[in-house]
């Protein structure tokens, strides 16, 4: 096995796709339609292949499958249209290891074919920087983009304004503030404020997470919950600091002029980020899922773990209205259910799915048993002497306990 196989019917955009990978050292070739496809896998299993889903007058799916049977050990990543994530499903169900949106930037694919050829254990594992975003859609990389231009340009400035992120719950802004941080030149450390659980003492707090903060950051988590008086020391600490930091805020929503004194809003909102839902960047589900399990196998001691293509393909349907954060408490899960080597579907419990057995309500005997002989009766259509065998108990005592229950037979 070798290489790399582009199967893509633009002639233009396939030659440059292959001299790409070839410059990043991938040895790659490129095929304009399925008969000339079929015939280069057959001389040469590729290691990977990138394979339109649209091939002119060919079905990139059929040609997925194919492909598949041949030689189920290679990568076949799909590029498909923008937003066609049933396509994607269908294509994960079908064996693929991944997929790409197009117009994929040739960036994205060699980054790609980085991830899936280069197999080496625990390479890329501690990201710093933008390298935290782990995301291959397009609000991925312009949020990567974003952080750097905002680290240099706004939060290093001086006097140093601030950023706010904004984002539901769960979809990583904790995240971007600590690649925001670690992307500014400032030599200080970023502390960590949670605004929900400033009380009585907030301004002594505030005080000593600013002193630490200096020629830093200092993340204001959940600012909208900084109480008006909080915010007043806030200002205060800022204005008399020989090194004040910069601040970075993280909110649900946009903040309000009406619960904000209008000083601080001015200083927090100079540049600020905008993150989307996990739901509107689908293309970053499984790469987040896989570098998540790769962490948990590396610190567990174990190998990379593998994914069955239906567990791909249920990661991809679901919506995950918990975001990035039940997306890892999902692979969390699956990882610790998962007997071998490979995450299979049924390992995919995404929480809002799961039923949580310190809760779950648990059944009488009488419901037991009541559901138990209706099961019976509905499966041998009404036959008593039938469902008493499958219940394992005589005719008499299912007609006894029919009455009990005030059953009819059918
Ligand atoms: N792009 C990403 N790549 C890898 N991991 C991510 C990404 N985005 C978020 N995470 C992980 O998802 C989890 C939740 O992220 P984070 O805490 O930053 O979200 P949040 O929006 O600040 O949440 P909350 O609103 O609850 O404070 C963390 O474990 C984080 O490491």
């Amino acid at each position: 096995m070798s290489d790399i196989l582009v199967v893509e019917d633009e002639t233009v955009l396939a030659r440059s796709i292959v001299a790409f990978l070839e410059r990043r050292g991938f040895p790659a070739r490129f095929a304009v339609d399925a008969s000339s496809a079929r015939a280069m896998f057959e001389e040469q299993i590729p290691r990977m292949v990138i394979l339109d889903y649209k091939l002119n007058t060919d079905d990139g799916l059929e040609l997925l499958r194919w492909m598949q049977q041949r030689d189920d050990r290679v990568q076949i990543v799909m590029m498909t249209g923008h937003g066609d994530v049933s396509v994607a499903v269908q294509a994960m169900k079908a064996g693929a290891r991944d997929f790409l949106t197009k117009p994929a930037s040739l960036a994205s694919i060699a980054a790609l074919a980085s991830d899936l050829m280069l197999d080496d254990m625990g390479a890329g594992l501690d990201p710093v920087g933008v390298g935290r975003i782990i995301g291959r859609s397009s609000a991925a990389n312009a949020l990567r983009k974003h952080v750097k231009q905002l680290a240099t340009a706004v939060l290093s400035g001086e006097p140093r304004p601030g950023v706010l992120i904004v984002g539901p719950p769960g979809s990583g802004k904790e995240l971007i503030a600590t690649a925001l941080h670690e992307s500014t030149p400032l030599s200080g450390t970023q502390v960590r404020v949670d605004c929900t659980l400033l009380d009585e003492n907030a301004t002594a707090s505030l005080t000593e997470a600013v002193r630490a903060a200096e020629s830093g950051t200092l993340l204001l988590c959940n600012v909208c919950q900084l109480e008006r008086v909080a915010q007043a020391s806030l200002l205060r600490l800022l204005d008399r600091s020989a090194a004040a930091p910069a601040l970075i805020a993280t909110a649900n929503a946009h903040l309000s002029s009406n619960d904000f004194l209008p000083d601080l809003l001015f200083r927090l909102q100079v540049g600020w980020i905008d993150v989307p839902a996990l739901s509107e960047r689908t293309a970053d589900i499984l790469p987040i899922a896989d570098f998540v399990a790769r962490q948990l196998a590396r610190a567990a001691g174990q190998s990379r773990p593998r994914w069955s293509s239906g567990a791909r393909a249920k990661l991809l349907e679901y919506d995950w209205p918990g975001n990035v954060a039940e997306l890892v408490n999902c692979i969390q899960r699956a990882m610790l259910m998962r007997e071998a080597d490979t995450i299979e579907a049924t390992h995919i419990r995404p929480f809002s799915a799961t039923i949580d057995p310190a809760t779950d309500p648990v059944p009488t005997l009488r419901e037991l048993e009541l559901g138990a002989i209706r099961k019976a009766l509905a499966q041998t259509g009404g036959n008593v002497s039938r469902a008493a065998e499958m219940l394992g108990i005589t005719r008499d005592t299912l007609r006894y306990r029919m009455e009990k229950f005030e059953l009819q037979r059918d």
